[in-house]
């Protein structure tokens, strides 16, 4: 079971999160001069994107993409990248480039395939990747028993993005999504999971102590991923 970091409140949560990915950026930017962030979509990150966004950064030299993406265009409510265009590329942040996983196509898997060739011309490896978690336990669009998660908690593959098709139970998504697979996880720089409050801590918990076949939480810790868990109990 990785340490959780736990913060007193959700000012220190949202400050150390931030403060620990513009680390990593900055780190690769001085080694390489170029940085790649993956960033989640969902309720949580907000205030940790708006940390980010005031940092000291060489936002000009930072490619900003997407952990995983519904698949839906810019215009809807449920779009992952006007999220992360809202709250983190603003202010001097907005020099950052944008690297869509959201293409439309004919099918989901040839947008995924168009988003995989995109993100590999940026680079190897990501550097930096925020993490968020369902309270069903999903990571990225990784869902726990769902049909495509064998292929995407595949370590063998390549760092890739793939494809995620709508299910009709509760165990997969109700649209279909876009999302990296677990070898982009283990090759990062830093992943930090950002968690908050006592349902998430307790499906945390208990998805680590899971099987890695079919639980993303168990299969992150299984196969050596760079995770920093930070909680606090109240955003
Ligand atoms: O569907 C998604 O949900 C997760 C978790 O979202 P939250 O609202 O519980 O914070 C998110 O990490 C993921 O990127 C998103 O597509």
């Amino acid at each position: 079971m990785p340490e959780i970091d736990i913060l007193p409140d959700g000012d220190a949560w949202a400050e150390a999160c931030a403060a620990r990915l513009i680390a990593a950026l900055s780190d690769a930017v001085a080694e390489t001069g170029k940085a790649i962030f993956a960033g989640s979509g969902g309720s949580t990150p907000s205030p940790i994107y708006a940390r980010m966004a005031a940092a000291d950064l060489d936002w000009p030299k930072v490619a900003v993409t997407l952990i995983d993406e519904r698949y839906v265009d810019e215009s809807s409510p449920d779009s992952n990248g006007a999220l992360i265009k809202r709250t983190l590329m603003k202010g001097p942040a907005s020099a950052a480039r944008f690297v869509p996983l959201f293409h439309p196509s004919v099918t989901v898997d040839r947008a995924a395939a168009v988003a995989a060739h995109a993100l590999a011309a940026e680079g190897p490896r990501l550097d930096a990747v925020l993490l968020g978690m369902g309270e069903d336990g999903h990571i990225c669009s990784m869902f726990p028993e769902s049909p495509t998660l064998k292929t995407l908690l595949s370590p063998t593959l390549p760092p890739t993005v793939l494809g995620v098709p709508a299910g009709r139970d509760d165990m997969a998504p109700s649209m279909e999504r876009i999302s990296i697979n677990l070898p982009y996880l283990m090759g990062a720089g830093r992943v930090v999971l950002a968690l908050t409050g006592k349902q998430k801590r307790a499906v945390f918990e208990r998805e680590a102590a899971g099987d890695p076949a079919i639980q993303p939480i168990a299969a992150l810790i299984a196969s050596n991923v760079p995770l920093e868990v930070v909680w606090t109990e109240k955003a």
